[in-house]
């Protein structure tokens, strides 16, 4: 059963990229179909508005719940998660993508402006799983690229796209932290050796070298990773 994602946006044009490359072939290889709509199509105004200001005050604008309405009764199913970007979701991870990576349907609400009327989740909510999901504590100027990243991150999971497997799997066994450093030929590089170590073809210190660096480096840069933090 492929993975369908329909993306609901404003910008369609922001999707080009997932003709490209790895999610290209994933979708010529069948494993996958994502579909962009535009919003503007399922307005009924002749100036197709998608935007109205802000009950209670603020600033901004934020995007009338009708048009979301239509656009995702028109691809929803029970078997649907509807995905929110939004600064206020909880934190997208990898955890997350690997789910995301074995669901039937997912449907990506790219949000613009100051977000989306929170009626929109509020009625989809009893229907279908609903995720308002973040990708990180900074503020985007909308959910567009923050979809494009989700759908890349999940992709890739989905068994059969990643051409050797290999790779997620040394990466599920990756200790808590973050990946060793990489090298590749040459050997001598601008006056830089790569480490011995690995040119040594001894695979147990090359395997004690890489966990000592993964910890070097989660340290320095992600103590929040550390086991017991
Ligand atoms: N991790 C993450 C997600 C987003 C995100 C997602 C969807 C939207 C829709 C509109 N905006 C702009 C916005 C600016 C300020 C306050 C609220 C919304 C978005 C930002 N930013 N950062």
């Amino acid at each position: 059963m492929p993975l369908r994602i329909d993306v609901i946006t404003i910008f369609p044009d922001y999707f080009a990229p997932l003709q490209l490359s790895l999610m290209g072939k994933a979708q010529q290889s069948g494993l996958v179909t994502i579909a962009i709509h535009d919003l503007r199509e399922f307005t009924s105004d002749r100036h197709r508005s998608v935007d109205d200001t802000p009950y209670g005050g603020g600033a901004g604008m934020v995007m009338t719940p009708e048009p979301w309405g239509q656009a995702i009764d028109a691809v929803v199913t029970d078997q649907s998660t509807l995905i929110v970007p939004t600064p206020a979701g909880k934190l997208f991870s990898q955890p997350v993508a690997a789910e995301l990576a074995h669901s039937t349907h997912l449907i990506f609400a790219c949000g613009r402006y100051e977000g989306i009327d929170q009626r929109v989740v509020e009625y989809y909510r009893p229907r279908i799983d609903v995720r308002e999901l973040s990708i990180g504590d900074y503020v985007l100027a909308g959910g567009d690229v923050a979809t494009l990243a989700m759908i890349e991150a999940s992709v890739r999971l989905v068994p059969g796209v990643l051409g050797n497997p290999e790779s997620l799997v040394e990466e599920s066994h990756q200790l808590p932290g973050v990946e060793y450093p990489s090298y590749t030929k040459p050997p001598t590089w601008r006056g830089l050796d790569v480490p011995e170590v690995l040119l040594s073809g001894h695979h147990d210190q090359i395997a004690r070298w890489r966990a000592e660096q993964s910890t070097i480096r989660t340290t320095h840069n992600r103590p929040d990773l550390l086991p017991g933090s």
